[in-house]
């Protein structure tokens, strides 16, 4: 399993080893000890969640306030999306900006989202089954979100052949600069 810190070095790509045979392929997803010596974390979780999504879905920007933040383990395991995950860290050096990563069934790629960022998805396949592990539990009190293409954040979120498609409550999120941040 290779753990590379992104240009935002707290958030990591996680490429998993993967054991193909004539069968298929077998793949360890998660282990608690080379994920904390790798992040040099301790965090663990306690929550899985699975969403299935289709073309154009676009889940995000979301976040929870503290002591509900949580931190995000996030994979693909059928179809595609770019995953982009916002700084949203009053005191980091990189507050207020993104990074982000295409996870695919074939890349097998995750990313680890610790808390105090902003996550969010577009989906690139006909549809994309998307799980993940939490360190909290929801918290739909704690729940937060910002403006998907906020034009102080910038994402550049991969084009399509077909319009985006967002919930209400997300079509509505603040924008970076009316948002609550983390200290
Ligand atoms: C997140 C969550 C949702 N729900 C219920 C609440 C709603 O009735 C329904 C859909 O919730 P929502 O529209 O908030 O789901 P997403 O848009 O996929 O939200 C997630 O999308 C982005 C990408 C994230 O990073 C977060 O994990 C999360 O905010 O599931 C639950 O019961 N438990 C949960 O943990």
């Amino acid at each position: 399993m290779k753990f590379t810190p992104l240009a935002i070095p707290d958030v990591f790509l996680i490429e998993p080893k993967v054991f193909g045979d004539a069968r298929g392929f077998f793949l360890e997803s998660f282990k608690q000890d080379s994920f904390n010596a790798a992040t040099g974390t301790s965090y663990e979780f306690i929550q899985d969640n699975h969403s299935r999504s289709s073309k154009g879905v676009l889940r995000g920007l979301h976040y929870q306030l503290p002591p509900h933040a949580q931190g995000k383990l996030v994979r693909v395991t059928s179809g595609a999306v770019f995953d982009v995950a916002v700084d949203i860290r009053r005191s980091s050096s990189t507050f207020g900006q993104w990074v982000g990563a295409e996870l695919t069934a074939e890349n097998h790629h995750q990313l680890w989202i610790p808390p105090g960022f902003a996550h969010g998805f577009l989906v690139l396949s006909d549809t994309a089954d998307f799980v993940y592990k939490t360190t909290a539990y929801y918290a739909p009190e704690s729940d937060r979100g910002l403006l998907w293409n906020d034009v102080d954040i910038g994402i550049a979120w991969p084009s399509l052949d077909v319009a985006f498609s967002l919930s209400e409550k997300d079509q509505k999120q603040p924008t970076f600069k009316l948002a609550e941040m983390f200290d």
